[in-house]
């Protein structure tokens, strides 16, 4: 099939102080998030000047990608911060674009992962009349070239350590219940953290570790929710008590270095660390590796050329799918959320 454009679709991130309030309320919006926890992420943010990093990797990214004689034009839109999705979509209209293909920067299912870049393709096309027909492609966290550059990230930290260290895996936590609803609902449930805990059992695969965790970051939401556990830093005082004296964290659950990153891991994780007498180093997102724009080109590949998806796990490659609709009925329902009053 043609395709006249690919467009790479990402969460967005302030750029300056002024920015950090207005984005975190367009990231909340209906989420019953408590103002407290608000506070606290603006203070992670303004810890950096109110500028995350993430619009920047993207653009770095992007550009590892035409830098691979990749032909398509790529544009950039987020869902919280400019360059908003819809006014991108607007763009690609008004350039004569027809049909795009669209690269979420998020390898796995679920709400947030998954059907939210779902639903931030539908907004656009509701903003833009006579859009451009848009395919979202397809999850990607079971790709050799996914695993394989986290594999060389892990490598790399253990290098710079001194001593024996445990491998820890880290992924966005997100609500049980959430989890519970990701996938569609004949698979059970839990696609999310089935798909994080399977992507860390292939990269501790390809490096022959056997003992391994798989724990979960960045929580929000009310306390009296249940999210998915354990947090990192409570994990790390755990190992700690068992006698563990360097850990490795690999970002699993994330393809760029972005505040979420360099906040939780490089800083709170590594500060406990440090209070702890642990060793700590942190494996290397895919962002900027090569790897990861060869994923890109050949994710749109499979659907140009016909090039046969690889894939090292038997999850569906689900994801895929036209102008905002789920993957199938019912997939990854957003659950309803404590309204704030
Ligand atoms: C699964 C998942 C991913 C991975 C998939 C993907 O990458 O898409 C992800 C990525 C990211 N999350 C990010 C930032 C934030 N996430 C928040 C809040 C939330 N995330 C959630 C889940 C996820 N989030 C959930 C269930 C919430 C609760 C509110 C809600 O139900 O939506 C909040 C609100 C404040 C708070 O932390 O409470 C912020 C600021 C950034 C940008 C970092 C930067 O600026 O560099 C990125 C890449
Ligand atoms: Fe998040």
């Amino acid at each position: 099939m043609s395709f006249d454009a690919l467009l790479w679709l990402s969460f967005g991130g302030p750029e300056g102080p002024e920015d950090v309030r207005p984005f975190l309320e367009n990231v909340v919006r209906g989420r019953g998030v408590p103002p407290e926890r608000l506070d606290e992420v603006e203070a992670h943010y303004q810890h950096f000047g109110g500028v995350s990093p993430i619009n920047r990797l993207n653009l770095e990214a992007m550009d590892a990608v035409r830098a691979t004689g990749f032909e398509l034009p790529i544009y950039f839109g987020n869902r919280n911060w400019h360059p908003m999705v819809e006014d991108t979509v607007a763009q690609m209209k008004a350039d004569g674009v027809r049909r795009a293909l669209v690269f979420p920067t998020s390898a796995y299912g679920g709400y947030s992962a998954c059907r939210q870049y779902d639903e931030d393709i539908l907004r656009a096309l509701a903003a833009v009349p006579d859009g451009p027909e848009l395919v979202k492609l397809r999850q990607f966290f079971d790709h050799p070239l996914f695993i394989s550059a986290f594999a060389d990230g892990v490598r790399a930290a253990a290098e710079s350590l001194s001593g024996s260290y445990r491998l820890v895996f880290t992924a966005h936590s997100v609500p049980v219940s959430a989890d519970k609803a990701a996938g569609p609902p004949e698979e059970g449930g839990y696609r999310y953290s089935r798909q994080v805990v399977e992507a860390s059992r292939l990269v501790a695969a390809e490096l022959g570790i056997t003992e391994y965790d798989v724990v979960w970051q960045s929580r929000s939401g009310p306390p009296q929710i249940p999210w998915l556990e354990p947090d990192i830093v409570d994990h790390i005082d755990a190992l700690h008590a068992k006698g563990v004296t360097g850990v490795v964290v690999c970002p699993i659950g994330f393809v760029s270095d972005h505040l979420e990153v360099v906040w939780d891991l490089d800083t709170e994780a590594r500060d406990r660390c440090a209070e702890l007498g642990v060793e700590f180093a942190r494996a290397a997102t895919p962002n900027s590796d090569p790897r990861f724009a060869e994923l890109v080109v050949e994710l749109v590949a499979e659907h140009t050329e016909g090039v046969p998806a690889r894939k090292l796990s038997e999850f569906v490659a689900a994801g895929c799918t036209v102008n905002g609709a789920p993957c199938a009925p019912l997939c990854c329902e957003p659950v309803k959320r404590p309204v704030r009053a």
